[in-house]
């Protein structure tokens, strides 16, 4: 697709970073909710929101967590997003009090979907590129269009060389 660049940097997010960008972005939620009722419900945008979600529905005391599943990359190569499975629509109501979570905004395409179907709700994402942060209500971190990142699910310790190499 025309509307991504080469990845020339990598932003690489551990688990502890991850969780304490998760509880940083609840706490800035925290008291924004609708004035006659605050948060009410949590939706996790599949599957990087779940990770988030469940670190933030944990600091605000919501309960209520479901889940929209929405398609949009094959690896690093972006397609038209789908939503593979809906929230219940009897739960969400017209979104208001409803804090839809992912762990990132790229070119927006997600949630532009996502929201089409929850006009009231509330976005939040962990991280946020330029490109979709106007789709966007509450974040904690943006980086450029050009970097990539990875998430601590993606990825693995592993051994490296010394900076200076070995003989
Ligand atoms: O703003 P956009 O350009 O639409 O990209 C952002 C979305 O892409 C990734 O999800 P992906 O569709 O890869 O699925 P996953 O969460 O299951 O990994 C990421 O978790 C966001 O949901
Ligand atoms: O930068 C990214 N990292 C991981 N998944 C993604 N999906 C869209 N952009 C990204
Ligand atoms: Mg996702």
């Amino acid at each position: 697709m025309t509307d991504r660049l080469p990845h020339e940097k990598g932003f690489h997010v551990s688990w502890d970073q991850l969780h304490r960008d998760a509880r940083a972005l609840a706490w800035r939620l925290d008291g924004h909710g609708p004035d006659d009722g605050g948060w009410r419900m949590v939706v996790a945008i599949t599957r990087g929101g779940m990770a988030p979600a469940m670190i933030v529905s944990r600091e605000l005391d919501i309960r209520t967590v479901d889940t929209i599943s929405v398609k949009s990359y094959n690896f690093q190569t972006r397609a038209e997003p789908q939503i593979i499975k809906a929230p219940n629509m009897d739960l969400v109501g017209d979104g208001t009090g409803v804090l839809i979570i992912d762990d990132l905004v790229d070119t927006g395409r997600t949630l532009e979907v996502v929201r089409a179907t929850m006009p009231k709700a509330h976005v939040a994402t962990v991280y946020a590129k330029p490109m979709g942060r106007e789709q966007v209500e509450t974040f904690i971190t943006e980086v450029s269009q050009d970097t990539w990142i990875f998430f601590p699910w993606d990825m693995a310790l592993q051994y490296v060389e010394p900076y200076r190499g070995t003989e």
